[in-house]
């Protein structure tokens, strides 16, 4: 098994005693890219801190490359940590030029080496016609390209950005986001970036970890944050969505709830606190239900219990065949669909449901929905 290149473990982070974060442990292994997500406030940029160098931690340990750069009696400086810092706001020194920040940090090189390499990086970054140039004569984007070019010369081990695209405007900022990664994953640079927008961490992150409510809600891959998300805030944080209620039918092995009947398999997971289900198949309109669901046990949940069931827009289809009928109560066209809020008459709760363009209905509308997806999340 290759060794992770970054380690943290069991990791607290606090300010004058009072906690940010507390228990994060993750890895990453050499040439994966990640990206920290989460709400305002919710420690991201005190997490990326630790792992520069700018922030004691109270507990646990950070390795990179195997060797501890961080605990509590631990904190090997910034600049012995081989590490590349990119910002938000670029921090590129005015008074040079583009070449000049870029050989910035290569003064343990020759005059001649410094140029060749700073050459080089300004050739990847698409750069290299801006070398006489001052940062206040380039774009946004041109100045981010030099910011990443002068953090990675150094051919650093682990690249940390801080929300380094936020300052882009929208079209710009998917271009270079993608533009970036391409290049990091050329170079086979390890990489972590911190951003509060999910989209931005879906095109550019191998794994995300989600830090919310003073934890690591979970790392994992883009699509198992949204398809199996370890806790609620992860349900309800990541992608659209709602929860409806149902109720546990123990004789029927089912969840019951204004949709109808969801035939369930319990699929244990690391959470103790919350119950996460997982549907073979969802019979809703004829009562089936699959061989796998009749296998299933349902030890963590009691008969009757209340349960909160995710429900994805995508997971609702339109379906004028079907006995589940929603009023259209708000609705939003986004081009090639329409995203539909839709009320259910039985239970009054909401829900949302994406349709083809052409299935064009109006507010106080009601149509028919059935529930289709291959796994359903309960807490
Ligand atoms: N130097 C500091 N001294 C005291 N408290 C701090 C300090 N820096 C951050 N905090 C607090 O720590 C918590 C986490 O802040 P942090 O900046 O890490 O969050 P974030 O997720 O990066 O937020 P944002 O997305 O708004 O930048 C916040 O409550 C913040 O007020």
């Amino acid at each position: 098994m290759s060794q992770a290149l970054i380690e943290l473990s069991d990791v607290d982070l606090a300010y004058d005693n009072k906690c940010v974060l507390e228990g994060v442990s993750f890895s990453l292994e050499s040439g994966e890219v990640a990206c920290i997500l989460g709400p305002s406030g919710s420690g991201k940029t005190s997490l990326l801190r630790a792992l520069a160098g700018f922030l004691q931690l109270k507990k646990g340990e950070i390795a990179i490359n195997g060797q501890c750069v961080a605990s509590l009696h631990t904190m090997v400086p910034p600049q012995d940590r081989s590490l590349g810092l990119v910002f938000q706001d670029f921090a590129l020194f005015p008074h040079m030029t583009v070449q000049q920040n870029v050989e910035f940090g290569l003064f343990k090189l020759t005059v001649n080496e410094q140029k060749q390499k700073a050459q080089y990086y300004m050739d990847i970054m698409g750069i290299a016609e801006l070398a006489a140039k001052y940062p206040a004569e380039l774009s946004g984007g041109q100045q981010q390209r030099v910011a990443i070019a002068r953090a990675i010369a150094p051919e650093p081990d682990v690249l940390l950005m801080d929300e380094a695209f936020s300052s882009l405007d929208p079209t710009l900022r998917e271009q270079v986001t993608h533009d970036v990664r391409d290049i990091i994953k050329r170079l086979g640079l390890t990489a972590i970036l911190v951003t509060h927008d999910q989209s931005e961490a879906f095109a550019f992150a191998d794994k995300i970890a989600i830090v919310a409510e003073g934890r690591l809600q979970q790392f994992s891959n883009a699509y198992s944050l949204y398809h199996e998300p370890q806790t609620y805030f992860v349900a309800n944080f990541v992608g659209e969505g709602v929860f409806i209620q149902g109720e546990y039918n123990k004789s029927e092995a089912c969840v019951e709830t204004a949709l109808g009947k969801l035939f369930t398999k319990v699929v244990k997971t690391q959470q103790t606190m919350q119950k996460r289900i997982e549907t073979s198949m969802i019979s809703s309109q004829n009562g089936r239900m699959d061989s796998e669901a009749k296998k299933s046990t349902f030890d963590d949940f009691t008969d009757k219990q209340i349960v909160n069931v995710l429900l994805r827009p995508d997971d609702i289809i339109h379906d004028d065949e079907s006995p589940h009928k929603a009023i259209i109560v708000e609705r939003f066209f986004r081009g090639a669909f329409i995203k539909y809020k839709l009320q259910l008459p039985s239970s009054l709760e909401t829900i949302w449901c994406f349709a083809p363009s052409h299935h064009n209905h109006h507010i106080g509308e009601t149509f028919g929905i059935s529930v289709q997806l291959d796994h359903l999340i309960c807490f």
